[in-house]
């Protein structure tokens, strides 16, 4: 399969190239060239088959021609050690939690699919890698476990100082090993300027090996595609569709995750609406309202991870649907929320229910319970554990006791070791120059 970029200035490339190289040489990102369709007889039987066999079929349709079958299994199957399960919240509203990984949130998924599938691709290749990852909170933690210690890959994760919360900072500033920590006294939209402005360096890619493990790289993106299967497939094996009409609310930030369940669409799934949901950074809200689409700098939310003020993966749903406002918008609607309405939305959804969301799944939650219409049923994403939030979940639901998985505590233990840095690319570009 050949990828090409969204910015149609650069050649198609083989997939190795495009996981590889990450961003297209035009500064696009890249699309897989087709997008396969199920039989429809897939859906039919897909309650019976389970959710590797499922990820492994949707792995085949984009990798297959790539990859050869027995490794791409064991990628998949070894990816997946761990379940995304789809849990009943209210009335017709069930949480798909996609925070069952080692770093509790849905970043997992990609991020172990990528750090396999460079190493199947990178195991004749002697030359380090670096991944350059920028994060609003959740992909530097899962991205650095997903690396932790590969033979040959050193990853440098790029966060906004005092933009992300403590437990996640902490779960990619202690663990040494072949993780640096960058913190860069800025918000996540510099972090991503930077690491773009990297990726087109012609010094800088002359000297290294430079790649992304943001949702930019197709192997970090695509298989998030996976869980959007899964979940119709677990929610009709537990009669929780009773030929309901499906409504699926994403939280949204940089947009790969719905990106991922628009693919997962076009594939065939059967989705009836997809929901945008975004905390104040509402650049694509507005351009579904109105049709003007203008990034600017993000501002600070309790739900950091959507902290991103030009979101990336835009220019795929742009592609996707020819630049076609009408149908971007009917496909998706969006939803914006202040940092009120997501403590108010937690509170009610916890006294209501007994359901603890993070700031981000309420996000998705309230789009639900705003847009849901006779016949219809909802699942909204769990991106992270709740108590990756705890500064906030505990004063808002007045407990101070979420108990932290002990995976967490863990991450808490260790010394925080930190690279400080401006957002000067010069900056930047001299910490690089000096890699091996
Ligand atoms: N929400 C992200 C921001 C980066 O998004 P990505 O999906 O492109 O990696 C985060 O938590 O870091």
């Amino acid at each position: 399969m050949k990828y090409y970029s969204t910015n149609k200035n650069t050649p198609s490339v083989n997939l190795k190239n495009a996981v590889v190289k990450g961003l297209a040489a035009d500064n696009g990102l890249f699309m897989p060239e087709r997008i396969e369709k199920f039989n429809p007889s897939f859906f039919e039987n897909i309650q019976n088959i389970s959710f590797q066999e499922i990820a492994f079929e949707v792995a085949k349709n984009f990798f297959g021609e790539d990859v050869e079958e027995a490794s791409l299994k064991e990628i998949v199957y070894d990816t997946l050690a761990f379940d995304c399960p789809v849990v009943k919240v209210a009335d017709n509203i069930y949480s798909l939690e996609l925070f069952h990984g080692p770093t509790l949130a849905f970043k997992d998924v990609g991020a172990r699919f990528m750090a396999r599938l460079l190493n199947y691709f990178l195991v004749e290749n002697e030359k380090q890698v670096h991944v350059l990852v920028a994060t609003s909170g959740d992909t530097g933690s899962a991205v650095a476990n997903g690396f932790l210690g590969v033979d040959g890959i050193h990853v440098h994760v790029l966060y906004p100082k005092g933009k992300v919360s403590k437990i996640q900072e902490s779960q990619f500033t202690t663990l040494g090993q072949n993780i640096t920590a960058l913190e860069i006294d800025g918000t996540f939209d510099d972090c991503q300027r930077l690491v773009k402005t990297a990726f087109l360096d012609e010094e800088l890619n002359k000297k290294l090996l430079l790649t992304s493990a943001n949702s930019i790289n197709v192997a970090r993106f695509l298989p998030q595609a996976f869980y959007y299967f899964n979940a119709y497939a677990r929610m009709k094996e537990q009669g929780m569709l009773q030929n309901n009409e499906l409504v699926i609310s994403v939280p949204s930030g940089n947009f790969g995750n719905l990106t991922a369940g628009l693919f997962a669409r076009e594939m065939g799934l059967p989705v009836a609406q997809f929901l945008a949901a975004n905390n104040e950074n509402d650049v694509v809200y507005e351009y579904l309202k109105s049709g003007e689409y203008n990034p600017r700098d993000s501002v600070e939310t309790i739900a950091n991870a959507m902290d991103v003020g030009a979101p990336s993966n835009f220019a795929r749903i742009l592609e996707l649907y020819g630049h076609s406002h009408e149908k971007i918008s009917s496909v998706i609607k969006g939803f914006r929320y202040s940092d009120e309405q997501i403590r108010e939305t937690v509170k009610n959804v916890y006294e209501q229910t007994g359901y603890l969301c993070d700031p981000h799944g309420a996000c998705g939650y309230r789009a639900l319970e705003e847009f849901l219409g006779v016949g219809q049923t909802g699942v909204f994403l769990e991106t992270a554990h709740p108590a990756k939030f705890t500064e906030t979940v505990e004063g808002v639901i007045g407990n101070g006791n979420v108990p932290l998985p002990p995976k967490l505590a863990e991450f808490m233990k260790d010394e925080r070791r930190v690279l400080p840095m401006s957002i000067d690319f010069q900056q930047f570009k001299e910490y690089l120059k000096q890699l091996k």
